[in-house]
């Protein structure tokens, strides 16, 4: 099967974007993994799908798909990559754009600077809700807020990483490092994102807080690997930094990949607000074989 597709990136966090809105692919998981592959593929940390929306008031839906194949509940770059492509795509004239994900609904909003403004909703904190078990673990409280042990098999004589949890509609467990540069994210991101605690996984963030209103975050995200920017984990990051008393409420994160900006209240129900870039890299057409 021949499909058309549309790379995009948003601070360096590469996507293949599907348009099903004149009707299903009808892809796998298999098919979602050969697309994401660097080698056999076009090559993406996540693949995005843009489905109509039955509902009314909402003008789109989209699913997200991990590199693994895996489908996930929230994207950050994603969502500011959709709504360019659906501008892109003659989809829509709107410059605000109300679409339905796994985690609900949220409204990408364009800029006059180009960059995306995307409300990503209140951080969810009830550990059955990230989802978290924290059986067996005894918190350390700093601010206003905890920090969970992990003990990592194997990993530095099984001394534990502290970590604060929280979900910006999908799990995250951040760490506070000294310097990004020699944070062990290759090599801790992994057993962090298969910890039994983490019931459905987790992506596993490394904070370096520069000042009260800058960090330099690397991710290693579940089911993708370290990217070069997660949008969501921008949020969860600047989220645990204000809840530990380290961050004001308007944040700079610096990825390898670019630049986003985040802002948060601070009071539980305050939305998350991200900005940040959004681009086509390419149009193209790709044979996807039957049975990857
Ligand atoms: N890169 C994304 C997050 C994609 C999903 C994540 N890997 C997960 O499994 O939850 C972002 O920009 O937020």
């Amino acid at each position: 099967m021949r499909i058309r597709f549309t790379k995009m990136q948003g601070a360096g966090n590469d996507f293949v974007m599907l348009d099903e809105t004149r009707g299903p692919l009808g892809l796998s998981p298999a098919h979602y993994r050969f697309l994401a592959d660097r080698h056999f593929g076009v090559g993406a940390d996540q693949i995005l799908t843009v489905r109509p929306s039955p509902a009314e008031g909402i003008d789109f839906e989209y699913v997200i798909h991990n590199a693994d194949g895996g489908e996930v509940e929230q994207c950050g770059n994603g969502a500011r990559c959709f709504v360019r492509f659906v501008r892109e795509q003659g989809l829509t004239t709107k410059d605000a754009v109300k679409v339905k994900t796994l985690a609900g609904i949220i409204e990408p909003r364009m800029q006059p600077d180009g960059r995306v403004t995307v409300n990503m909703g209140a951080p969810v904190f009830e550990l059955e809700r990230i989802p978290f078990n924290p059986a067996g673990l005894t918190p350390q409280t700093a601010g206003s807020w905890q920090k969970w042990p992990l003990a990592l098999d194997g990993y530095a004589q099984n001394a534990p990483v502290f970590v604060a949890v929280v979900s910006m509609g999908n799990p995250h467990a951040v760490q506070l490092v000294d310097d990004v540069d020699t944070a062990p994210v290759l090599e801790a991101g992994p057993l962090i994102e298969h910890h039994p605690s983490f019931p459905k996984r987790v992506n596993a963030g490394f904070m370096q807080v520069v000042s009260r209103g800058q960090i330099r975050l690397r991710v290693y995200e579940r089911g993708a690997g370290e990217t070069l920017a997660c949008g969501t984990g921008a949020c969860a990051a600047v989220v645990a930094g204000i809840r530990l008393g380290l961050l004001d409420a308007r944040v700079d994160v610096l990825t390898r990949g670019g630049q986003l900006t985040i802002e948060w209240a601070g009071t539980l129900d305050a939305p998350v607000m991200m900005t940040g870039p959004a681009t086509t890299v390419f149009e193209s057409e790709i044979e996807v074989p039957d049975t990857p």
